[in-house]
């Protein structure tokens, strides 16, 4: 389960002083069982848009995103999300925010927490279950949200930058531990990030949006055999060129915004 389809999405914001912005135009794309596709594009391209959009959390001005079929009106129970910021309560320790998505859906304390334990787990941290966000390491917060949203089992996972505020040896930790997971849950999984080699590492698909408005400028298949040797040449090219891509697309917006007067 969670197959998604995107079609036509559009999305135009209208800014503080009334100008108009579009963010998102032409997004056409179908998303498989179980896929992990990752978006990457210049700033502002309007990645964390799609996502929103995805998650039911903003709506599109037209087009429409479909999930195992069934059309996103606002946000459900099969998607869940992790943000780059953690997004845990401070208040709570490690259990009772892992099993806080359980609590809204009604499940008594016993299972609930039972659900929660095994997916901390999951994350290796269960010697940490009573301690509080501000005891725990960056990682090991990441690792408490990422539990947090696999404890409601959700089909698609929808990650927005969420290894972006770790230190590089934990980002490559974190990035194996969730293929591990991706590998014994089974899900989707979409994938913001403004690395092109954590792209190429973790998806199957890279899907390269163009600058304002976001549209799908290339869909790249990677089909190297995981474990992923960062060191392989196939490896290195690919990455070499989608970095290529989403220079090129930033030099060409800045060459814009000079002749229209806006840097
Ligand atoms: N609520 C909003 N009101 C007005 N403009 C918005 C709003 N949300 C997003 N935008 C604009 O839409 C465009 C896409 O934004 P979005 O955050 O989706 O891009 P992004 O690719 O995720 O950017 P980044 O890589 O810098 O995080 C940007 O120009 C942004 O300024």
């Amino acid at each position: 389960m969670g197959r998604v389809e995107i079609t036509n999405l559009f999305r135009e914001f209208t800014r503080d002083d009334g100008g108009r912005v579009v963010a998102l135009s032409d997004v056409n794309l179908t998303i498989a069982d179980d896929e992990f596709v990752s978006f990457v594009g210049p700033s502002g391209c309007g990645k964390t848009t799609l996502l929103r959009i995805i998650a039911g959390l903003d709506t599109a001005n037209s087009g429409e995103v479909r999930v195992d079929g069934e059309l996103i009106t606002g946000p459900g129970q099969k998607v869940g999300m992790v943000f780059q910021e953690y997004s845990l309560f401070p208040w709570q320790n490690v259990l009772t925010n892992v099993a806080f998505g359980l609590r809204m859906r009604g499940i008594g304390k016993e299972e609930r927490y039972s659900i929660a334990k095994k997916f901390i787990a999951l994350v290796g941290l269960t010697q940490f279950e009573e301690s509080y966000p501000y005891e725990l390491s960056g990682g090991m917060r990441q690792r408490v949200a990422i539990a947090r949203a696999l404890a409601t089992d959700p089909d698609l996972l929808l990650m927005d930058e969420p290894f972006g505020a770790l230190d590089a040896q934990t980002r490559n930790h974190m990035q194996c531990e969730l293929l591990d997971i991706w590998g014994t849950k089974k899900k989707t999984i979409l994938f913001v990030t403004h690395s092109c080699d954590e792209a190429v590492f973790l998806s199957d698909r890279v899907v390269v949006l163009s600058p304002r408005p976001g549209r799908i400028r290339e869909i790249i298949n990677i089909s190297i055999p995981r474990p992923r040797d960062r060191t392989n040449k196939e490896f290195i090219d690919l990455r070499r060129s989608l970095l290529e891509m989403i220079d090129e697309d930033e030099r060409k917006e800045e060459r814009i915004k000079c002749k229209s007067g806006n840097l």
